[in-house]
């Protein structure tokens, strides 16, 4: 599937291998093509450029189908992602959209029953729209997925950890499990939570690795983008020609802001991750039922440090009822009660009212979704003024145990 135009940027694209460790490349951007020195990639903020002749184009026609700094971040993130291709689109359900168009009617894909609600919306409208069924399986039991597993399986969608639950699934087991059986079927893990400073699925089995860039990969939560990489470089080029076909590639000034964003991602995951891992204490020390995998008590705590190097900077936690919860979130000062994560200011919500209000009531109950579920997102503000502002919520929503003396 490719018409791509010969002198097309997508042709240039190659992954330079990762030469330092991660927080030294993820810093270090490659612009030694850059005719002035240009110490940062510069925005060619330009929809078309100028051609030597009719049947002579430069390296670039036209910023639908490549601009060089859209090109300079998905080199940057091909990098850091380990991967062969990377490319950037306009939101992170953009780049699940773009991955979806590989499927044709009649075939199938199997996702997990724990997912972000906007993608549990995707898939739901593919099978009215398109024929393409997806089944719902418990990835944190690698054996379910055997039974869906058939000739007719073209993607298998994992999260590991899962929005909102944080559940961890066996990327490599069910890689194997996908590779040995079905020849045409792709692996594909949503890594927005974690981000590639924290695990990168590429390396364990997968085939792509997805990302909303609207979270860690930018940080500050002033753009949207998605970003795909491949293992492959011909997926890579399917990917591309849907891209150029749809016309969902990232423009010029949101590929710099990202490009930009995404040299603080080690700095800014060391220091909310640090924090995360306080607020989990503080949450269970408290008698709640925190979901968290850098807690000795999360089920699945020894494998996802088996595929990662850190638990991450979200967790979620259960009060057991609903109208304490809501206290708890509406009575936070420090923390915006807001949907999203990844940025650098803490974030707090209740999935069943907020991200995941998409997913029907009925639905939501039969894959146990609690309805009192509060995610915290942390940033990088003082963890001691967190800490705080949560306990003072926790106190007026009357969630705190009773001193005794
Ligand atoms: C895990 C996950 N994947 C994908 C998305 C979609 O990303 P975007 O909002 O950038 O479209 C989100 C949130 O929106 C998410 O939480
Ligand atoms: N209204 C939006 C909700 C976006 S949720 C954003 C993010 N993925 C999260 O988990 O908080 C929608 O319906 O898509």
């Amino acid at each position: 599937m490719t018409d791509i135009l010969p002198s097309s940027p997508a042709a240039s694209v190659v992954n330079a291998p990762r030469r330092y460790r991660f927080a030294t490349e993820v810093v270090t951007v490659d612009n030694s093509d850059d005719p002035h020195n240009a110490a940062s990639v510069p925005i060619y903020q330009t929809a078309t450029f100028k051609q030597k002749g009719a049947t002579a184009s430069g390296e670039y026609d036209y910023s639908r189908s490549g601009n060089p700094t859209r090109t300079h971040v998905e080199n940057h993130l091909a990098k850091i992602m380990g991967a062969e291709r990377a490319l950037v689109v306009t939101s992170g359900m953009g780049a699940l959209d773009v991955i979806t168009r590989l499927v044709r009617s009649g075939e199938e894909i199997i996702a997990g029953d724990d997912l972000y609600g906007g993608t549990n919306r995707l898939l739901s409208f593919l099978a009215k729209s398109q024929n393409v069924k997806t089944h719902h399986i418990d990835t944190t039991q690698s054996d379910s997925i055997l039974p869906f597993l058939s000739d007719k399986t073209r993607l298998v969608l994992l999260e590991s950890p899962t929005n909102p639950l944080i559940k961890i699934t066996d990327i490599p087991t069910i890689s194997k499990y996908v590779h040995e059986r079905c020849p045409n079927a792709l692996v594909v893990v949503d890594n927005t939570m974690m981000s590639p400073y924290l695990q990168r699925p590429l390396e364990l089995g997968a085939d792509i690795s997805y990302h909303s860039g609207t979270k860690y990969l930018s940080g500050h939560h002033d753009l949207m983008a998605g970003v795909i990489g491949a293992k492959d470089a011909s997926v890579g080029e399917e990917l591309y020609y849907v891209i150029n076909a749809t016309g969902c590639g990232l423009g010029p000034f949101d590929s710099w802001l990202l490009l930009r964003g995404v040299k603080t991602l080690a700095v800014r995951m060391d220091k909310q991750q640090a924090s995360c891992i306080r607020i989990a204490d503080y949450l269970e020390a408290l008698g709640f039922k925190v979901h968290f995998p850098g807690l000795l008590s999360h089920p699945q705590y020894e494998l996802h440090k088996s595929m990662s190097s850190g638990p991450g900077a979200v967790l979620s936690f259960e009060t057991g009822d609903t109208g304490i919860s809501e206290r708890i979130v509406e009575g936070t000062k420090l923390w915006s009660i807001s949907v999203s994560f990844g940025c650098v200011n803490s974030l707090i919500s209740m999935p069943c009212r907020m991200s995941h209000a998409s997913i029907p009531a009925h639905i939501r109950a039969e894959r146990s979704l609690p309805e009192d579920l509060i995610r915290l997102c942390v940033g990088i503000e003082d963890v001691e003024d967190l800490l705080e502002d949560l306990e003072q919520a926790l106190n007026i929503a009357g969630a705190l145990p009773t001193p005794t003396k």
